[in-house]
């Protein structure tokens, strides 16, 4: 792979201290990270005790870098220039490993051991904990075992901050955590008396736990910090730490004792604030790097171009981010680039039972073994409990499977892997499926309190949109009962229902939208909200305009009459004739009886290409010859009835015919072909005619703005535009040249004729449309109709008017 420049440039910086790397999901931070490992092993590790660090997140995170660095460091074997380079030690650790051994030595040196606190040891402490608060605070309502939650939260932020004292906390910003934004009072007022009474919990908290030997994962880390302070550790030159804005501000400290400063030392931060997805991380919730004692002006690079997802897939994660404020206005966000990969939009599936999401999974990854390895996919979930019962169901259906967390995965072995949303951040996979995106299970509803739940919603949202950009290709996402409230919110547009058709997900139409209420016989009916979607995709996605649909479609089966839900009609020949029909049920109700029907309609009326049955939650579309098929086609223009306004044209200046055709609606684009003529004819420019009004009417002046219509004309069939004008046929006295009632004769304005012209002549103020023939002194005036006789007048008293040089049939 070939970095970009600004990749390349961050690899090569020259050293100087802390540094910033941003950049969206997928812009390659990962990648630079551990490029610039070789680098400055390369050139700024010339010094006996020079050593490298790339600290990770997660243990998942930890294995896939060294997977990826060693892939890359046999590449870089061949390199003759790496024969060359330093011995340096590279380590490539996680944050927690890193403090668990600073924290072992702390144990070692003070000749102490504890126990790390189990999940149920903290809560029963904190409660008792609450309780001695309460003596000191016996006005402080929040002060109950109800909010335990709450408090607990709050006093893990305390630790993991590293508050000392109750005036470090009285004056902490509380970024995070409700600010009575919502119009509710802000509860963690500064310097405040539930402040102290807080701190207070937090003091007996950790003293309760003391008093049995046991500590938290965040005191723990408090311990590590003030072990590696007393300077006994090996110290780093270099520390790129990826993922940063997950640290906690102890973690961050922590790191900040183990580097090392020297002349040609680096300590590089790689983040995106928009992956932040734990509550107690520190810079992640936008506070400014000075707040750790680093200057970053000057010294941070973004990269925006998202290389690892499709421009559907990327554009469906961001619509779900763009829409929270929290997300936007944080200082360091930034916004995607798209980079010109296409592929299908995220396909998105509700399903009633987990029973029948598992079959889904199952199903389709059988499919997907055509095109993919078993190791390009990997099937996610917002929890443990809910990755253990799709792992479970996997092996059921016979498809190898490995989870993830386990100690030393490996990335490449032949099984589909299974991650939390948590420990698959930084990774990538071909194929991602997203589970069980449920209504409580994402976001989490963890508080009573509405704003208190508003503020873990953005961390949820976020950790939804590092699921959504780990899928290099194929993004699957699916519910089970009631979906997420995040799912509902990404446009429709960006996702599909099936992974090679255009169908878009279903969503409930209001009564109020319902479509061709005039066909309906029910409006209530449990069917009618499928039917409805059903609808609204083969308008707005496949282009059938309603006036294609019907509803109700009778077919008649032999003696039987049925009824179809949808019968899409198309215009071939002239004649309206069914193309798709659909049959639907009620939503999630099964398709099972609508194939059978749609297959009876089928047979019955053979005229139809395509059926599809649905119940917005399954669909299945099949041809005529019961075949199930992908998709079904788009509309064309040849499906709808001709709106060419089609009409014969009689060139008298020529003798020629023409079939002349205008679009109703766009008059002036006419279409021109000779009479039995396939070939268009080329019209270089029309001119527009005015139909000034009847042939027995006369002619009025024309001049005159006050005509009927215009009838566009090619310019080379006229003589004089400014000299030409229409007039309808009114009498049958010339049907004998073709020209009837009705059809509209075009006439060049002239006074002179000569014989056998079809001429406008006025006689006794009445005007008339005749065949002009001199005769001496004499015009006699003929009609093409033998029930007329022919008027032979004196010249003087026939003024003619104009000569018809065409006629435009009705
Ligand atoms: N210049 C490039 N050309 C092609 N592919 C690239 C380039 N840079 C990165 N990639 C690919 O893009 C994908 C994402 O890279 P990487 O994991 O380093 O991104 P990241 O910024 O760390 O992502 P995230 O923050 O989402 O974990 C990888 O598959 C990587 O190989």
């Amino acid at each position: 792979m070939k970095l970009n420049i600004e990749q390349r440039r961050i690899v090569e910086l020259e050293p100087s201290g802390p540094m910033l790397v941003k950049g969206v999901a997928g812009s390659g931070k990962t990648t630079v990270a551990i490029r610039r490992i070789n680098f400055l092993k390369d050139h700024y590790c010339h010094e006996e005790d020079d050593r490298i660090l790339l600290v990770t997140y997660n243990k998942t995170l930890l294995h896939y870098i060294k997977h990826q660095y060693a892939r890359m460091a046999d590449a870089d074997q061949m390199e003759a220039a790496r024969f060359f380079s330093s011995d340096a030690e590279v380590e490539i650790a996680t944050i927690d490993s890193l403090m668990f051994k600073e924290f072992k030595r702390h144990e070692k040196r003070i000749g102490k051991r504890y126990e790390i606190a189990k999940q149920e040891q903290a809560r029963k402490t904190i409660i008792l904990a609450i309780h001695e608060a309460k003596k000191s605070y016996p006005d402080v309502k929040l002060l109950t075992p109800k909010n335990s939650k709450f408090l607990m939260d709050e006093v893990e932020w305390i630790l993991a901050c590293s508050m000392n004292d109750v005036e470090a906390y009285q004056s902490a910003d509380r970024v995070g955590r409700a600010s009575g934004d919502g119009g509710t009072p802000q509860k963690l007022l500064k310097n405040s008396r539930l402040r102290a009474a807080i701190f207070d919990v937090a003091h007996h908290f950790m003293e309760l736990l003391a008093k049995d030997g046991l500590v938290t994962f965040k005191q723990m880390n408090l311990l590590a910090l003030e072990e590696v302070r007393r300077g006994n550790t090996n110290r780093y030159t270099h520390i790129i730490i990826d993922e940063s804005q997950d640290l906690t501000r102890v973690q961050l400290e922590f790191l900040n004792e183990l580097y090392r400063e020297k002349n040609h030392s680096s300590l590089m931060f790689v983040a995106d604030n928009t992956q932040s997805i734990y509550p107690q991380s520190w810079l992640g919730k936008g506070r400014p790097y000075t707040t750790i004692g680093y200057d970053m002006s000057g010294k941070s690079r973004t990269l925006s171009k998202n290389y690892r997802t499709t421009t559907e897939i990327s554009t469906a994660a961001f619509n779900l981010i763009e829409r929270d404020e929290n997300i936007q206005s944080n200082v360091d966000f930034v916004k995607p680039a798209l980079i010109d990969r296409h592929g299908h939009p995220p396909i998105y599936r509700f399903f009633n039972t987990p029973k029948q999401q598992a079959k889904f999974i199952a199903e389709e990854i059988t499919v997907l073994r055509n095109d993919y390895e078993l190791s390009d996919i990997c099937v996610v979930a917002r929890g443990n409990r809910h990755i253990e019962s799709a792992a479970a169901d996997l092996e059921l259906a016979g498809i190898p499977c490995e989870i993830l967390q386990n100690q030393n995965p490996d990335f490449e072995s032949d099984k589909v892997k299974l991650v939390t949303m948590h420990s698959i951040k930084g990774l990538e996979f071909k194929v991602i499926f997203l589970i069980d995106l449920n209504k409580g299970l994402i976001p989490q509803e963890l508080y009573e309190d509405e704003e208190d739940q508003k503020t873990i919603e953005t961390d949820e949202r976020k950790l939804l949109y590092v699921g959504m950009t780990r899928a290099n290709e194929l993004l699957y996402m699916s519910s089970v009962k009631l979906p997420s409230k995040f799912v509902k919110e990404i446009n429709r547009n960006h996702m599909r229902m099936k992974k090679d058709a255009a169908l878009r997900p279903f969503e409930s139409i209001s009564m109020a939208n319902y479509q061709l209420t005039e066909q309906l016989v029910d409006l209530h009916s449990k069917e009618e909200v499928v039917r409805q979607w059903l609808i609204r995709e083969l308008r707005e996605v496949y282009g059938y305009p309603y006036e294609l649909l019907e509803l109700e479609y009778k077919v008649q089966q032999f003696s039987k009459k049925g009824y179809c839900d949808i019968a899409v009609n198309i215009y071939s020949g002239g004649e309206s004739r069914p193309y798709i029909i659909a049959e639907v049920k009620s939503f999630g109700t099964g398709i099972e009886d609508a194939l059978v029907q749609l297959k009876s309609y089928m047979e019955a009326d053979s005229r139809a290409f395509y059926g599809i049955a649905t119940d917005g939650l399954e669909v299945k579309i099949i041809d005529r010859q019961g075949e199930e098929v992908q998709d079904l086609p788009k509309c064309r223009s040849q499906f709808l009835p001709d709106t060419k306004n089609k009409r014969l044209y009689m060139n008298l200046k020529n003798g020629r015919q023409y079939e002349y055709a205008v679009e109703n609606d766009v008059a002036d684009q006419i279409e021109i072909k000779e009479s039995g003529e396939d070939v268009l004819l080329q019209v270089h420019e029309t001119i527009a005619v005015p139909l000034i009004g009847n042939v027995a009417a006369g002619m009025p002046a024309l001049a005159s703005e006050d005509y009927e219509a215009m009838n566009y004309l090619p310019r080379e069939w006229v003589v004089s535009p400014a000299d030409t004008f229409s007039l309808t046929v009114t009498g049958d006295s010339m049907t004998g040249a073709g020209i009837d009632k009705g059809d509209i004769v075009i006439v060049h304005q002239q006074n002179t004729a000569t014989s056998g012209d079809i001429v406008i002549a006025v006689i006794d103020e009445e005007a008339t449309m005749k065949k002009y023939m001199p005769m001496g002194s004499n015009i006699l005036l003929m009609s093409e109709n033998p029930d007329y006789e022919p008027i032979l007048m004196r010249s003087e008293d026939v003024h003619i008017n104009g000569r018809v040089i065409g006629v435009l049939k009705k």
